[in-house]
């Protein structure tokens, strides 16, 4: 194959890159600066310093067009925000007396005034600050941070094309300002934010940009007809201008379906689609279209949200259909590689066979770099690399590590009888009241307590070696005794280990399951400076050894009153880690699920009344397009109920959730035939408990009345109005009483008084009812 059909030179280039460097520099910059450690210069200068350094290792890899903008000191809608001057009225002085400062006010909050929200960037693991938007929202073009940082690539001599979130998107991400309407359509701001984007493109044009990238994957997501139509008046609009760089106009995470059309159509001179996954569907979409004929195609052929190699051979065989389908095609991962980490060469402790396998966000920039080579030149000019790579997917493909027999007979016997429970809901109920004798209003709490920082400390100091195994147990033990007997003398109902010893809710069992790998130095954004290491789900997924018996009999036998068994569900496990790509979600949700299923039954036989096992993540992976729900939901309940129906009827399944907004899954609530759901409540006063009654949720329900989300600490009649409002909804033989969500964030102070509160709270209202 030769690159002759393309009138320019294919290239490759990237939408994003990781920003938080190779040893989070950024977030040391920031979270020190915060503190007053760093000055705000120092923190631009080691912000300018990362900028050079990415694109340094772009262009290294050959990834001949660097994108700039990209980079943030905290979220990049919310530099658009800045960019479009769309400040809220509450923030504007912090804004106008010190920009940096009234940037990090927006974004955290101050003692005084509340940040923006903050939700979760499409179905990735990314957290951006919400848009505020009104009636009276004034736009003003700010573009210092898209020309300063233009400039910094262009004076390095890199070619560069700044990268920015496009107005459509923009508004669909918004909602309206305090105060507003709740019916308000920032949509319709549309005429308004143009002549903004004029502005900043110009700005850019006369900063030397030769292209401007604006994102719309908004756009991949169901879009009304109404709003399909916004879009290309936007970039009909925008498209007519005469003063700007050459448009491209990005979308990825899925297919663009009904939008691809409009913007093929749009006078812009270039798209950037994705072609991975489901998204491949563009393909077809595209030549259905008659392809993009006089524009330039950004095709995104390599995983940007993964973190697999590359099928080589299977890319080039794409990118050689797309040649015939547009002007020029370029090479790119589906989206902005902040989604993966920066450098799979720092996991030197990863078993070299699984190495092979990885690529972060570096090789992929080298593969897309290979691939744009590969067509420029010819593939005979790449073909010891496509023997490599050949060789790493066959070495994955044939390895015992995703090929497990024993796991793969287990999960080919499952049958739907193994994902029931035995007893109907009812008979469970009645066994789970005999055996566990409990009060009216039970109390209980989600599983963690308090990660103070002496026990991070004692698990670095076992990490690195300074303190032994048994001194870190004996550590954690201690911590455990401390929170079962306050749980006691709070006087909770149903108590918790307190999770001292878990780094994290996924990576603990994930360092624990054969067939999981856990990084050591692959950190993702999560939001502005938290990250998270997602850990890799490698191969076929087997328990060795119990992940959480010994601590819980540990805790059991401190107490009389029911300790919870606690276990991070399979769907959680899923969104939390990078998944396999070579077979189904629910394939691997389903070794997830029997590996759990073993973990509960020996809870079980370990004297646990209670398991719980939470899903947080169980709404947030909602497929983006309502068409792809049905069939994740049915895996996704399966997976839940086979991992908890090997239990006894008088063995009380809890669930646990704590993302608001749990509308759409009401139906898969009821599917998971847990016996009691706690859920986060507190933000929305209950609003969840009157939704699952309108369903007709027959269950036990803990709809959380203590935001653990802020320090404050609720009162005790703040507790009762809460539990007031839950009870309109949920009769009280079925009503618990906890917080929304585990109390590792908080300090002990806070977690004592509101503990208080609810405990004081549900004792009032058992004396009323009982009265
Ligand atoms: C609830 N959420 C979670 C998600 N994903 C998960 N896997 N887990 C989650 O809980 N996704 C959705 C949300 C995201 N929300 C958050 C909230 C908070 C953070 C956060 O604070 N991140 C911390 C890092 C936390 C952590 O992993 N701590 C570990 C290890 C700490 C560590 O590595 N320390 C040293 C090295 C220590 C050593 O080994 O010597 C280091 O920093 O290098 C622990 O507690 O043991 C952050 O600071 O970014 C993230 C997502
Ligand atoms: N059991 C976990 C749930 C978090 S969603 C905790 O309490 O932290
Ligand atoms: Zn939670």
């Amino acid at each position: 194959m030769t690159a002759k059909s393309a009138a320019v030179a294919t290239r490759a280039t990237v939408h994003g890159y990781p920003r938080q460097g190779r040893n989070r520099e950024l977030k040391k910059a920031i979270e020190g600066y915060w503190k007053g450690a760093v000055t705000a210069d120092a923190l631009r200068a080691a912000a300018t310093e990362l900028r050079r350094e990415n694109w340094r290792q772009l262009a290294e890899a050959g990834v001949l067009e660097v994108p700039t903008g990209d980079f943030s000191l905290y979220d990049h809608v919310l530099d658009t925000t800045v960019a479009v001057g769309a400040i809220p009225a509450r923030h504007r002085a912090a804004v106008d007396a010190d920009p940096l400062d009234g940037y990090f006010a927006m974004a955290r909050g101050t003692q005084d005034v509340a940040p923006l929200e903050m939700t979760k960037w499409f179905d990735t693991n990314y957290h951006y600050l919400v848009p505020e938007l009104g009636p009276d929202t004034v736009f003003v073009a700010n573009p210092a941070k898209a020309v300063g940082e233009l400039a910094e690539a262009l004076a390095l001599g890199h070619e560069a094309r700044p990268v920015l979130v496009g107005p459509v998107t923009y508004l669909l991400l918004a909602k309206p300002a305090p105060g507003v309407a709740a019916d308000f359509e920032p949509i319709t701001l549309l005429d308004r934010l143009l002549p903004v984007y004029a502005e900043l493109l110009a700005a850019l044009k006369a900063a030397g940009a030769q292209w401007a990238q604006l994102d719309e994957p908004a756009l991949v997501q169901d879009r009304t007809p109404a709003e399909l139509n916004t879009a290309a008046r936007a970039y009909r609009e925008l498209g007519a201008l005469t003063d700007r760089p050459k448009l491209l106009v990005a979308s990825y995470f899925d297919r663009l379906g009904a939008a691809l059309p409009v913007l093929a159509k749009a006078p812009v001179e270039g798209l950037a689609l994705d072609f991975t996954g489901p998204a491949a569907a563009n393909l077809d979409d595209l030549a259905a279209v008659g392809g993009l004929p006089g524009k330039r195609l950004v095709a995104g052929v390599v995983d940007g949200r993964n973190i697999w190699i590359n099928d080589l051979e299977k890319s080039l065989a794409t990118l050689a259909t797309l040649f015939g389908l547009a002007d020029r095609v370029d090479v790119a991962p589906s989206c902005s590689l902040l989604h993966v980490p920066i450098d799979a060469a720092l996991e030197r402790d990863v078993d070299p066979q699984i190495a092979r396998w990885l690529a972060f966000a570096r090789q992929k920039a080298a593969e897309v770099a290979l691939l744009a080579r590969g067509l420029r030149e010819g593939t005979g000019a790449i073909t010891a690399d496509l023997a490599a790579n050949r060789a790493d997917l066959a070495s994955r493909a044939g390895s015992p590590i995703t090929r497990d027999p024993a796991v793969r007979a287990r999960t080919a016997a499952v049958t739907a009888d193994d994902a029931r429970r035995p007893q109907a809901y009812p008979q469970r109920a009645e066994a789970q009241r005999a055996r566990l004798g409990l009060p009216l209003l039970p109390t209980t709490t989600i599983g963690s307590f308090p990660q103070t920082t002496e026990l991070r400390v004692a698990r670095a100091d076992l990490t690195a070696g300074r303190i032994d195994a048994a001194a870190y147990r004996e550590r954690m033990e201690a911590e455990v005794r401390e929170v079962i007997a306050y749980q006691e003398k709070a006087g909770l109902d149903v108590l918790v280990h307190g999770e001292p010893e878990r780094n994290d809710m996924v990576q603990y069992f994930a360092e624990q399951l054969t067939g999981y790998l856990a990084t050591r130095h692959g950190w993702v954004q999560s939001y502005g400076t938290r990250y998270v290491r997602p850990p890799v789900l490698a191969g076929d997924i087997s328990r060795p050894h119990p992940m959480t018996v010994d601590w819980f009999r540990f805790a059991q036998d401190l107490t009389d009153r029911p300790v919870k068994g606690m276990l991070t569900g399979p769907v959680t496990m899923l969104a939390w880690s990078f998944v396999r790509d070579d077979q189904p979600l629910g394939a691997t949700a389903r070794q997830v699920a029997l590996a759990l299923r073993d973990e509960v039954t020996d809870l079980e036989a370990a004297g646990a009344a209670v398991v719980q096992v939470d899903e947080p993540a169980l709404r947030e992976t909602l497929p983006l397009r309502a068409a792809d729900r049905p069939a994740y939901l049915d895996w996704a309940t399966e997976s839940f109920r086979l991992a908890t129906s090997g239990v006894r009827a008088d063995t009380q399944v809890h669930t646990h959730m704590c993302y608001a907004e749990f509308g759409a899954i009401m139906t898969a609530i009821e599917e998971l035939d847990a016996d009691v759901i706690s859920l986060e409540a507190t933000r929305s006063h209950m609003q969840v408990a009157g939704e699952l009654a309108a369903a007709g949720y027959p269950r036990e329900v803990g709809p959380g009345v203590w935001d653990i989300h802020s320090p404050r600490v609720p009162s005790t009649e703040e507790a009762l109005a809460l539990l007031r409002a839950g009870l309109a909804a949920i009769p009280a033989e079925r009503l618990w009483v906890n917080p929304d969500c585990g109390l590792k964030t908080r300090g002990w102070t806070e977690t004592r008084a509101s503990l208080d509160s609810l405990v004081g709270a549900a004792r009032r209202l058992r004396e009323e009812l009982a009265g």
